[in-house]
């Protein structure tokens, strides 16, 4: 039999009834796309600490996916640009170096009624699309390793060369 999928989700807890309510509706949609999964949650201050906490997991361990969940929302500076800029560049640097899908559902609004549209609300729910977002990913990559084994390509050269 093979081994029980496991995806990780990274949360930050800034804003918290945002955030929780994200990861509440992730698990939720977890269970119900992918009932026999795994879910390892983590929960890290505010979103700029996703990042470093995603490189350690993947370093550690290979999830089938990860999901980045935290809710920004923007103040009077550039600070909630700057990191909303910051976390999605790493995470999609993180994703293509280490060939692990990372959801990205680190959003930046503008205001409590945006983030409780996305967060809490049914319509535009955030956290059951990185839900539905990481169900697809794990589909694909299963079917990537079943339709393209790794070592495919090179063995492909090695012959014709
Ligand atoms: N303003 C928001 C933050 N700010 C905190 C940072 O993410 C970080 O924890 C701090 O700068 C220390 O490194 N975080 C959010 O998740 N959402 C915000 O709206
Ligand atoms: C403290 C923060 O991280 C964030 O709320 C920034 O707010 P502001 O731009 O109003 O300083």
């Amino acid at each position: 039999m093979g081994q029980r999928v496991r995806v990780c989700i990274v949360a930050a807890k800034y804003n918290e009834q945002f955030a929780d309510a994200l990861v509440e509706n992730t698990v939720d949609e977890i269970g119900v796309l992918m009932p026999s999964t795994r879910v390892d949650l983590i929960r890290v201050p505010g979103a700029f600490e996703i990042p470093v906490a995603v490189a350690t997991v993947l370093e550690r361990e290979k999830p089938a996916a990860i999901i980045a969940l935290g809710v920004i929302i923007k103040g009077a500076t550039a600070h909630a640009d700057l990191v909303a800029g910051s976390v999605t560049q790493f995470l999609q640097g993180l994703a293509v170096e280490h060939r692990v899908p990372v959801i990205n559902e680190v959003l930046l609004v503008d205001d409590e009624k945006q983030a409780y549209a996305r967060c809490i609300g049914a319509n535009l729910n955030r956290g059951k699309e990185a839900a539905r977002a990481a169900a697809s990913m794990v589909d694909v990559f299963h079917e990537l390793d079943r339709t393209m084994p790794k070592d495919t390509g090179r063995a492909k050269k090695t012959r014709h060369a």
